[in-house]
């Protein structure tokens, strides 16, 4: 089990936003994290790994107080693992804007309130430089290996761009150098099934008991995570799991559901007893202002100042992220070797569920020198 931990970060400054208490930064930022492992004494041996969009920073162990899931990453971490803590330090934030620890619309502002609907917009550059604030309070000046899927390989590449010189190696799973008009579609439409929920109350619904599950509007929620779910799988698998059976103990014919809807509104609502709506609009928007290229000259000018080693793998049946944004990075990343296609039948998702094929990519990188390639900027 790692150990979970809170880092008091000050005031962030954000890309876009104002704040009535501090312009220009998000005050009173606090990071959630998770380790694994021992920090050697020439800090070499540092990981971090990056969740993606409702993800958390219990990477791998069973749930329990803080946690209330399991380990999302199964059997990564761990003596013997591909990032194996007898040699690893392993650190995982919860990300910026979120709700399992972190500062987010859920938590406090100055004024001992729920931030609600003042929290300001925050840009996936942003919630990089609160991980770069936390980098800096741990000690660790470079990592050996950033990690990430879809919105953690977002962070992982934009921390790779913002501070090669910090980033060794470099793994980049099911994501993309910006996000595409197709991606930023669907969150649009996740967003407004939250946002036309009357629970939603303009973003300032009532949170129960400090963490918001639960409450506000759980109904557009569940609706916003089923639409994201169906891009989270393939319709090839949707097909071969459930077809067109009726759900089991309900007939389509007198009322009941298909299997696939049963099985989507399970989806929908055990979201909504973990996560907070307003986190869920700050952190979709934000995967939305995700562009390594913006106002650095395009993304093959951005990529182009990675140093690290990297890896890039995408998901064969991924309908979210398609191959073709993996392969623009895999080509625009000097380091990079050539794209590695996972095959897996499930989409998007089979960045979570293909762990025995992310831990082969994982033991690969780290054994292979930290050459570093390409031009510092
Ligand atoms: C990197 C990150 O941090 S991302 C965070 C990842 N975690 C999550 O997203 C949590 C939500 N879970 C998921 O999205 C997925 O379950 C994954 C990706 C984690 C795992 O995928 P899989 O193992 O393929 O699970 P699958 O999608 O089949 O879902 C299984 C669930 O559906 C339920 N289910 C399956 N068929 C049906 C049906 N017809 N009707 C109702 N429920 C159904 C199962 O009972 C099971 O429920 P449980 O999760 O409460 O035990
Ligand atoms: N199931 C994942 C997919 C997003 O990439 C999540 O909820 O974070």
């Amino acid at each position: 089990m790692g150990n979970r931990r809170f880092a008091g970060l000050g005031a962030v400054p954000l890309e876009w936003s104002t704040t009535t208490w501090s312009e220009g930064a998000l005050p009173g930022v606090r990071l959630a994290y998770e380790t694994w492992g021992e920090l050697s004494p020439d800090r070499d041996n540092a990981v971090l790994v990056l969740h993606a969009l409702t993800g958390d920073s219990h990477v791998v162990g069973a749930a329990g107080p803080g946690h209330p899931t399991p380990g999302w990453w199964g059997h990564l971490i761990g003596p013997g693992q591909a990032l194996d803590t007898d040699r690893w330090f392993v650190v995982a934030p919860n990300i910026l804007g979120g709700c399992q620890g972190s500062t987010g619309p859920a938590s406090a502002a100055p004024d001992g309130e729920p931030w609600g609907s003042r929290f300001p917009r925050l840009t996936t550059r942003d919630q990089v430089t609160a991980e770069i604030a936390l980098a800096d309070v741990l000690g660790i000046d470079s990592w050996a290996l950033v990690l990430g899927g879809s919105a953690g390989g977002m962070r992982a590449v934009e921390w790779a761009v913002t501070a090669p010189e910090r980033v060794e190696r470099l793994m980049l799973l099911a994501t993309t150098p910006a996000a595409s008009a197709d991606q930023i579609a669907w969150c649009h439409a996740q967003v407004r099934a939250i946002t036309a929920d009357p629970a939603w109350a303009g973003g300032d619904f009532a949170r129960g008991a400090g963490d918001g599950r639960r409450s506000g509007p759980v109904a557009g929620l569940a609706v916003a995570r089923q639409i994201a779910h169906i891009t989270y799988r393939s319709a090839d698998e949707l097909a071969v799991r459930f077809g067109r059976s009726d759900q089991a103990g309900e007939a389509v014919s007198a009322g009941g559901r298909y299997a696939v809807e049963s099985y989507l509104d399970h989806h929908g609502d055990k979201l909504v007893g973990r996560f907070d709506a307003g986190s869920y609009v700050i952190l979709t928007d934000a995967m939305n202002s995700h562009d390594v290229g913006r106002d650095r000259g395009g993304i093959e000018a951005a990529l182009a100042r990675v140093t690290a080693r990297t890896v890039v793998a995408g998901i064969g049946s991924d309908r979210l992220y398609p191959v073709a944004q993996s392969e623009r990075l895999a080509a625009g990343i000097t380091g990079a070797d050539p794209l590695v296609i996972i095959h897996s039948d499930h989409g998007h998702d089979g960045f979570l569920i293909e762990v025995d094929a992310v831990a082969g990519l994982v033991a690969g990188l780290l054994d292979e020198a930290p050459v570093r390639t390409g031009r510092l900027p």
